[in-house]
C-alpha cells in the first residue's frame, strides 16, 4: 500500500493527459500526494511540470483523465480555495501595499482585522519585509515581490500548497532561508506541497519525493524518494547523504536524456 493510500490522498492524477493545439504536453500521469507530503516536479524545460501545476489547480482542464484534490474535482476544490498558490510571476495587485496584498486571502476568508494584522505582521517578519509594508508591490525589487507573493500563499496556512519556481529570482542566502521557512510553515500546519523547481538541490533539501519527468510529452519516468533524516542532520546541504541523494536525481534525469 503506498502512503498515499494509507492516508488518503491530497491530490490524485489519474492517467491525465493535456493537450494543446499543436502541442502534447502531458501524457499518461498518474500521480497521488498524501496529506502533509512534499513533492517536487523536476525536469527539463518545457515538459510540462507548470501545466502539471495549472490542471491540479484548475486554472485549466485536462484533455483526458482526472484530477482531483481531497476526493473532490478539481474546480470544486478551487471553489472552496482549499490551496494556497504561489507562481513564478509574483502576481501582486499593484493598487494594494505590500501588506494588503499579503492579507487578502485572509480578508476573503472573512478573518477578523485584529487576526489578519497580527498574521499579516508575522509573515512580514518572515519575509523580513515589514519596513516595507506600507509600500506597492511596484516600489520592490522583483525577488521582494516574490517573498511578498509566498507570504500572501501562506497566510490561510493552506492545507495545500502550489508553487511553481517560488524561489527562483531569489538571490542564494534568501533563498536558503525561504527553504528553511517554508519548511517550518509546512511541518506546523501539515500542509502537502506541489512544487516545481529547476534546481535539483532545492529538491532534494525540501521534498519527500522528487518527480522526475521527461522531456515533451511529459512523463512521469521515476520518483525518488528522500530519506526525511536527511533534514535532521546538523549541516544538511554540506552532508555527504545529501549529495548522494542529488546523485540520484541527477541521474534519473540524466537517463532519460535530459541535458543536466
Ligand atoms: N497555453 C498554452 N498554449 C499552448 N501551448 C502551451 C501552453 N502552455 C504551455 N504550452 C506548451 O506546453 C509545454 C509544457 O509547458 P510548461 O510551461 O508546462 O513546461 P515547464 O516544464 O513548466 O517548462 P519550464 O521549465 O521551461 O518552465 C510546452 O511545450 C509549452 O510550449
Amino acid at each position: 500500500m503506498t502512503r498515499s493510500e494509507q492516508t488518503g490522498a491530497v491530490v490524485d492524477l489519474r492517467d491525465v493527459a493535456k493537450e494543446y493545439p499543436n502541442t502534447l504536453a502531458l501524457q499518461d500521469v498518474s500521480l497521488s500526494i498524501a496529506d502533509g507530503e512534499f513533492v517536487s516536479l523536476i525536469g527539463p524545460s518545457g515538459c510540462g511540470k507548470s501545466t502539471l501545476l495549472r490542471l491540479i489547480a484548475d486554472l485549466e482542464p485536462p484533455s483526458a483523465g482526472s484530477v482531483t484534490v481531497r476526493g473532490k474535482p478539481a474546480a470544486a476544490a478551487r471553489r472552496d480555495q482549499g490551496y494556497g498558490i504561489a507562481f513564478q510571476q509574483a502576481g501582486l495587485l499593484d493598487w494594494r501595499t505590500v501588506r494588503q496584498n499579503i492579507e487578502l486571502p485572509l480578508q476573503l476568508h472573512r478573518v477578523p482585522k485584529a487576526e489578519r494584522r497580527s498574521r499579516g505582521d508575522e509573515l512580514l517578519d518572515m519575509i523580513g519585509l515589514r519596513d516595507f509594508a506600507d509600500h506597492r508591490p511596484a516600489e520592490l525589487s522583483g525577488g521582494m515581490q516574490q517573498r511578498v507573493a509566498i507570504a500572501r500563499a501562506l497566510a490561510p496556512r493552506p492545507k495545500l500548497l502550489l508553487m511553481d519556481e517560488p524561489f527562483g529570482a531569489l538571490d542564494e542566502m534568501t533563498r536558503e532561508k525561504m527553504q528553511t521557512e517554508l519548511l517550518n510553515i509546512v511541518s506546523e500546519t501539515g500542509a502537502a506541497v506541489v512544487f516545481v523547481t529547476h534546481s535539483i538541490g532545492e529538491a532534494v533539501y525540501l521534498s519527500d519525493r522528487v518527480v522526475v519527468m521527461s522531456p515533451r510529452p511529459g512523463r512521469i519516468t521515476e520518483i525518488v524518494d528522500i530519506d526525511s533524516t536527511l533534514r535532521d542532520l546538523p549541516d544538511t546541504r554540506e552532508s555527504p547523504e545529501f549529495f548522494t541523494a542529488i546523485t540520484r536525481v541527477r541521474e534519473a534525469l540524466r537517463s532519460q536524456g535530459s541535458p543536466v
